[in-house]
């Protein structure tokens, strides 16, 4: 099935629906500009790329700063069924509020026998079968309801020509895969076009393949990119000898992976609503710990930002964002950067001027059919928008309040908290959601947005150390 032929598990034709339902989040329409610091927690994709890691490595890691939320929660609770010790402890120095670091110790053999919920963790679902593979017995992976339309298929067909023994549903979960305790590995060439996750899952568990992994993609362009040199720079801070040297083809050398000491930067997608909010109400907002230099796809939203007209400034200390009141639209290609689709087309929808976002159709086969969802959802609160074949057309409109459904994904609940910064009595359906890959999001918007609110650990915390704080300057 191609991602084309996802639909979201609710079906986004069936507006419109009540304006509000209880339980729904009141997005917040705060009447003058914000002006805050916002500490952001840390990174999904670094957090769940270092656990596994830190799972196949010969000794005992550190991640500090980790990310807690719903998708690294399930990556270590899925690691631990497979016989890693993951434990709590204080970071250095005396950060109140501070998240707990990581210390990860992999066993000698990873053990089968278990079965691991994936949730709606495109990063678990993907990653985990080829991890599993190396251990010695048989590993169940099933996940939500609506992670069972998202796309596996070249992962487990790959990793079976590498010599695993796997049973998929018809290239989706639930997925058995039965661990002898080593896979054979080798080359094998896919079609990475619905997701650079597959790529990833092969990468970071190659190097512990025997003959090592050699990954030739042959489709469609593959979309996310900085997520597969995300991989491959986390493989290369633990040792693994990897070659990107030639396109569409990376090679995993067969070694140990060695023990790592990492600081998760903090999640540059999940900043997005936030800096987002700098241009929406024409205020400030400024993030610490902004890196300068990632690998985090989330970085595009500093020249997305500055194209809808922010000033947007980046330097040893952060990123800090100011928004001049006008919002303009924008023409862009976000096949590098999918996953910030929702947080445009939000923006978008506020515009002045028409937007067109390309490059995204495998947003299809994201938490749910995102292209449908934000047109059935915008559409619903009278945004001008049309579903292309490979992404959304935004045209200027007035909006107005209205209940803004989700779907079970996060970013959608973010960009109904994006719309309600202009629009008043947007009702965000399941705010809750947001916890996929923050803790407290309706919290730390709230604090955003409120008059000299501080949370505790946000004074002389290290950018990335508290889990989540803001700071008004007003
Ligand atoms: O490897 C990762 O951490 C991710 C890769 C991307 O997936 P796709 O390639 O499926 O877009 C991205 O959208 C997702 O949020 C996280
Ligand atoms: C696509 C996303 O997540 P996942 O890692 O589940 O694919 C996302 O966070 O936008």
């Amino acid at each position: 099935m191609s991602p084309a032929d996802h639909s979201p598990t609710a079906d986004p034709t069936s507006h419109p629906g009540p304006t509000t339902v209880p339980g729904d989040w009141s997005a917040p329409t705060p009447d003058r500009p914000v002006d805050a610091t916002v500490v952001l927690p840390g990174s999904k994709s670094l957090t769940n790329r270092y656990l596994v890691l830190a799972a196949l490595a010969g000794d005992r890691s550190r991640l500090r700063a980790p990310l807690r939320s719903r998708d690294t929660l399930l990556m270590a609770d899925a690691l631990r069924a497979l016989g890693v010790r993951i434990e709590d402890v204080a970071p250095d120095g005396d950060v109140a509020g501070a998240v707990p670091d990581w210390l990860v110790t992999p066993p000698a053999q990873l053990r089968g026998d278990v079965t691991i919920d994936c949730g709606l963790a495109g990063t678990v679902m993907r990653f985990l079968p080829a991890v599993a593979a190396l251990a010695q017995g048989t590993v169940r992976l099933d996940g939500d309801p609506q992670a069972r339309v998202r796309p596996m298929g070249p992962v487990v067909d790959s990793l079976r020509a590498l010599g695993v023994d796997l049973e998929d549903s018809g290239g989706y979960l639930p997925v058995t895969v039965r661990g002898r305790g080593a896979v054979r590995g080798g080359a094998v060439t896919l079609d990475a076009s619905a997701s650079s996750q597959f790529i990833s899952a092969l990468l970071l568990a190659g190097a512990r393949y025997d003959e090592g992994v050699t990954v030739h993609h042959d489709g469609r362009p593959v979309p996310s990119q900085p997520h597969i040199l995300m991989t491959v720079e986390t493989l290369r801070d633990a040792g693994a000898l990897v070659d990107d040297s030639e396109p569409d083809t990376w090679r995993v050398e067969p070694s140990e992976i060695n023990a790592l000491d990492v600081s998760i930067e903090p999640d540059l997608s999940n900043a997005g609503p936030f800096v987002a909010a700098a241009l929406v109400t024409g205020g400030t907002v400024h993030v610490p710990g902004w890196p300068q230099y990632t690998t985090q796809a989330g970085d595009l939203m500093r020249e997305i930002l500055d194209t809808m007209g922010a000033d947007v400034r980046l330097d040893r200390h952060g990123l800090t964002v100011t928004g001049s009141g006008e919002l303009f639209g924008i023409d862009i290609d976000l096949r590098d950067a999918a996953e910030l689709t929702p947080t445009v087309a939000a923006l978008a929808a506020l515009a002045s001027t028409p937007t067109s976002i390309r490059g995204v159709a495998h947003i299809r086969g994201h938490e749910t059919d995102r292209l449908a969802a934000l047109t059935a959802e915008l559409g619903a609160l009278g945004s001008a928008v049309t579903e292309t074949e490979d992404g959304l057309r935004i045209a200027p409109a007035t909006l107005h309040g209205g209940r803004f459904r989700t779907y079970h994904d996060h970013r959608m609940a973010t960009a109904g908290a994006i719309l309600g910064l202009r629009v008043p009595g947007v009702a965000v359906e399941d705010v809750e959601t947001t916890s996929k890959t923050l803790p407290d999001f309706p919290g730390l918007w709230a604090r955003m947005l409120s008059d000299g609110a501080t949370t505790a650990g946000s004074s002389g915390a290290t950018p990335a150390g508290p889990a989540a704080a803001v700071e008004s300057a007003r």
